[in-house]
């Protein structure tokens, strides 16, 4: 079986992007040594998916304070204890919704707080800081790799077939987090097994990451699979009955299971109900944001209109040379016309039948249908 792709690359103290604009044409790493340039790699979707965009956060703090720390910046131990505090609110800062890169922030802080109590040297702080930024980066796989498993275990026994057929939205793999993937991650468990019979993949308007990446990642791993235009879902679900599931990732999970995902998802949990197919949110329970009651309490970032009216792709025939692809942005939608762009929906959890985390698939219980995510989590 073919490598995953891999969208973060760092060691030594460096770190790397892969700038996923130039997908599916190019790959290309963008050396990342700043926090501004961590910012605007999230910022301008260089990099994305909920727990990319933490880990990028995280690793381009690491690097910067290394850095600074190897200029002599640091004159004492709390200056290095500020910067750290400042920088992660900036990197708050750089998009609104994936509550992983708030709980990240939150923890390395917390960590760096309580060093700070006994810490001799500014080195301390940059040491315990990097550490700590390293190990969510290795968690991310372990954790994906628990959840494919508890995905698939979940959907094969919910399924009168050995052999199953799922579809996907948005790009939930390899790209989307340090490797492997949680909703990708479950299709791949799947395919590992034997017990894949063909994935479907939405194209996921307006940005795309269905047909620019979770179909990169398809064909690269040589997944049985097709693309489908986001409009096509209900009447394939008609047509193709062998489709079992929707496996989804998830930006935040509130407490009560109401889901934001990337737009799209909650009109997918519909005619999933309507046909009777189980419909999986996958997320690591840095996805789950139990300081959320509900849906509507979630802030849902709107992005510019020219990702609904442009379109920007590879020039077909044009010369293509190994660092090069010639690309062009044309205009698709009537000039004038208003747009609204919101780049996550919420689906409600009572349209959901499954939110797997690496600790394992919650299910609802009792007569009132109701997930209770935060007996699970802590038990
Ligand atoms: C494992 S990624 C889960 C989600 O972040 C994913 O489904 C999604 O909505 C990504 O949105 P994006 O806008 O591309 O960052």
């Amino acid at each position: 079986m073919a490598q995953t792709l891999e969208a973060i690359k760092y060691s030594n103290g460096e770190l790397y992007v892969l700038d996923q604009l130039q997908l599916p044409h190019l790959t290309h790493f963008d050396k990342v040594t700043t926090i501004q340039d961590g910012h605007a790699a999230i910022k301008e979707m260089k990099t994305r998916g909920a727990p990319a965009i933490a880990i990028v956060a995280a690793l381009s703090l690491a690097v910067d304070l290394q850095n600074r720390y190897n200029l002599g910046e640091f004159d004492s131990t709390s200056s290095a204890v500020e910067f750290v505090r400042q920088s992660l609110e900036y990197l708050k800062t750089s998009r609104p919704t994936a509550v992983n890169l708030f709980d990240a922030a939150k923890k390395l802080w917390l960590i760096v707080e309580e060093r700070a109590k006994i810490a001799s040297s500014s080195l301390d702080i940059v040491d315990t800081y990097v550490k700590a930024a390293e190990t969510m980066l290795e968690e991310d796989v372990k954790d994906n790799k628990n959840i494919g498993a508890h995905g698939a275990k979940f959907i094969l026994e919910n399924s009168k077939s050995s052999k199953v057929s799922v579809l996907t939205h948005c790009n939930t793999g390899s790209l989307a987090t340090a490797g492997w993937g949680t909703a990708l991650g479950i299709i791949r468990d799947l395919n590992q097994s034997g017990s894949l019979k063909h994935a479907y993949c939405t194209e996921t308007r307006p940005y795309n990451q269905g047909s620019r990446l979770t179909a990169y990642e398809l064909v690269y791993e040589k997944i049985p699979s097709t693309l489908v235009c986001d409009s096509m879902v209900s009447a394939l679900l008609r047509q193709n009955p062998d489709i079992t599931a929707i496996v989804v990732g998830a930006d935040r999970v509130a407490a009560n299971g109401d889901t934001a995902n990337k737009i799209g998802t909650y009109q997918l949990a519909i005619t999933a109900k309507y046909h009777g197919v189980h419909f999986i949110v996958a997320a690591p329970s840095t996805s789950i944001d139990l300081t959320t009651k509900c849906g509507a309490d979630i802030v849902i970032e709107e992005r510019p209109a020219k990702e609904v009216v442009q379109v920007t792709g590879a020039i077909v025939g044009a010369q293509v040379t190994s660092d090069s692809v010639p690309r062009e942005t044309v205009q698709v939608a009537a000039h004038g016309i208003n747009v609204w762009n919101p780049s996550f929906d919420v689906t409600p959890a009572n349209l959901i039948s499954c939110v797997v985390t690496e600790k394992g698939a919650i299910v609802k219980k009792g007569s009132d249908e109701e997930f209770d995510i935060a007996s699970f989590l802590s038990a």
